[in-house]
């Protein structure tokens, strides 16, 4: 892509509405320098009800906005907000983390004729977190609560929607859209055919905005853009192009790719999304990585830094002991009732470092399989960029190359996910062709992963895998 300049002086807003948190950055939308960033906590649960999303935004975004000209909303993937002909929510959010429609997912593979059948017709095979698994698990349990359904939404749609007024159109863009499962990233279009079958009858879906389109105003004014899911915002604040393989340390472990066609893997460990910009980002996603560490540390009765200083003085292997880290059940592997378990314990190798090694190679070993996956599919890996909160861990970043078995990039840290949107809200802004150029984000590149020893962790864990989970 050519990227061009937007006119100076404008301020742009994008919000990182994520699983865990709403993070607001405030951006030069001309230098692409962040000036005000802000953030606040969601709950902790799988189903949340929207209007704590809409409470963490404001409280965040209070004094912070001022003087923003347009603004963007990058959402968790997936989550099914269901509203009623009022525009009342009729249930409480499913999340993507949320597993009770994993049966439903089975019921649907099979219903329309396999995993193939679903890959050529939607770029993704339906586990419990596609929207189009969590439609049928409402429509099978919840039918007085199915009958009232008018619309659903994703996460990022309905703020979007908040934000214009809730007389304004419902929109969505390509790129979250794709998450769903009943919308076609090889053809652009939704398939009514998928909703049909899922929920037992059509439904009222959002719009497809184009990428670079203003959806509506906020009443201060300040412009609202398509906004898109938060995997789709990274890759545009990162600015990744073809061969840039992003690596998120986030709720959700996520690996991904700009790409130049559809990708429909019949195996669905990648899910052949769109992106934000009218290309794709064929992804792999895990359920279980940061907070692995978070919940590691606090068995150990330490912080992140203790479990960082621990995990680095073990040795590459963590002394034999392996963590399948399936603490939320998984999706990648699609093991949705597993849970975390820890092998190879013996009296000498059972110490706190080992265990704390053992937590960080497990995370990154259902990472290291998601870039084959993405290598089987035909995707380019020149460079692998290391992002989202787990980066910030010195043992992630230390073990990561050997376990991925490529020197990583860590870009400075940062929200990139909120700095996609606001890219987004200024190039909606600007009316151009291309987005703004913003500077490519500072990196330090860590080489020096040990091919053997990386070939040692990965085989240890998939030796364990495959004796508990059979592959
Ligand atoms: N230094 C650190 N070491 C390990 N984990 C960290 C560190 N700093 C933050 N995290 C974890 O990163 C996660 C948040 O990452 P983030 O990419 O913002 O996720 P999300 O987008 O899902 O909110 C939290 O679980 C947090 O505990
Ligand atoms: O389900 C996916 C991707 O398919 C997740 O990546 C969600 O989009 C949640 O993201 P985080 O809260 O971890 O950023």
């Amino acid at each position: 892509m050519t990227p061009e300049t937007p006119a100076e002086g404008a301020l742009v807003a994008g919000i990182d509405s994520s699983t865990q948190t709403c993070k607001i950055v405030v951006v030069d939308a001309a230098s692409g320098q962040v000036v005000r960033e802000a953030r606040a906590p969601h709950p902790d649960t799988t189903e949340v009800d929207p209007t704590h999303w809409w409470q963490a935004y404001t409280a965040a975004g209070a004094g912070v906005l001022d003087g923003v000209h347009a603004i963007a909303v990058a959402g968790q993937q997936h989550g099914m907000v269901a509203v009623d002909d009022s525009g009342d929510t009729v249930r409480p959010a499913l999340l993507w983390n949320d597993t009770r429609s994993a049966g439903a997912a089975a019921d649907l593979i099979a219903e329309l004729g396999g995993p193939d059948e679903w890959a050529r017709a939607v770029g993704s095979v339906p586990v419990a977190s596609l929207t189009v698994s969590k439609l049928r698990w409402l429509a099978e349990h919840e039918p007085r609560n199915a009958a009232r359904v008018a619309t659903v939404l994703l996460p990022h749609d309905w703020l979007t929607w908040q934000l214009t007024g809730m007389g304004a159109e419902p929109t969505t863009d390509q790129g979250d859209a794709s998450g769903t499962g009943y919308f076609s990233p090889a053809q652009r279009r939704y398939r009514d055919d998928i909703v049909g079958l899922a929920f037992g009858r059509n439904i009222a879906l959002p719009r497809v905005a184009e990428p670079a389109e203003l959806v509506g105003h906020l009443p201060s004014g300040t412009a609202v853009a398509a906004g898109t899911g938060d995997n789709m915002a990274a890759a545009l604040g990162l600015g990744a192009e073809i061969g840039d393989v992003v690596v998120s340390v986030g709720t959700s472990g996520t690996v991904f790719a700009v790409h130049d066609h559809a990708l429909a893997d019949e195996t669905g460990t990648v899910a052949g999304f769109a992106d934000a910009t009218g290309r794709f980002l064929p992804l792999v996603c895990t359920l279980n990585a940061a907070r692995v560490l978070t919940a590691t540390a606090t068995m150990l009765d330490t912080d992140l830094a203790g479990l960082d200083r621990l995990a680095l003085a073990a040795p590459s292997g963590s002394g034999g002991l392996v963590l399948l880290p399936y603490l939320d059940g998984e999706r990648t592997p699609n093991l949705p009732e597993a849970a975390g378990s820890l092998h190879g314990l013996r009296r000498d190798a059972m110490t706190q470092e080992n265990v704390a090694r053992a937590a960080v190679e497990g995370m990154l070993c259902g990472l290291a399989d998601g870039l084959d996956a993405l290598r089987e599919q035909g995707v380019t890996v020149r460079r692998v960029l290391l992002i989202g909160g787990g980066a910030r861990s010195a043992a992630v970043r230390a073990a990561a190359p050997t376990v991925l078995g490529v020197p990583v990039t860590v870009p400075t840290p940062g929200e990139y996910v909120a700095v996609g949107a606001a890219r987004q809200a200024a190039w909606a802004l600007a009316g151009t062709e291309q987005p703004p150029e913003w500077p490519v984000t500072a990196t330090t590149t860590i080489e020096g992963g040990d091919e053997a020893a990386g070939r040692a962790v990965r085989g240890q864990y998939a030796s364990v895998r495959s004796r508990v989970y059979g592959s």
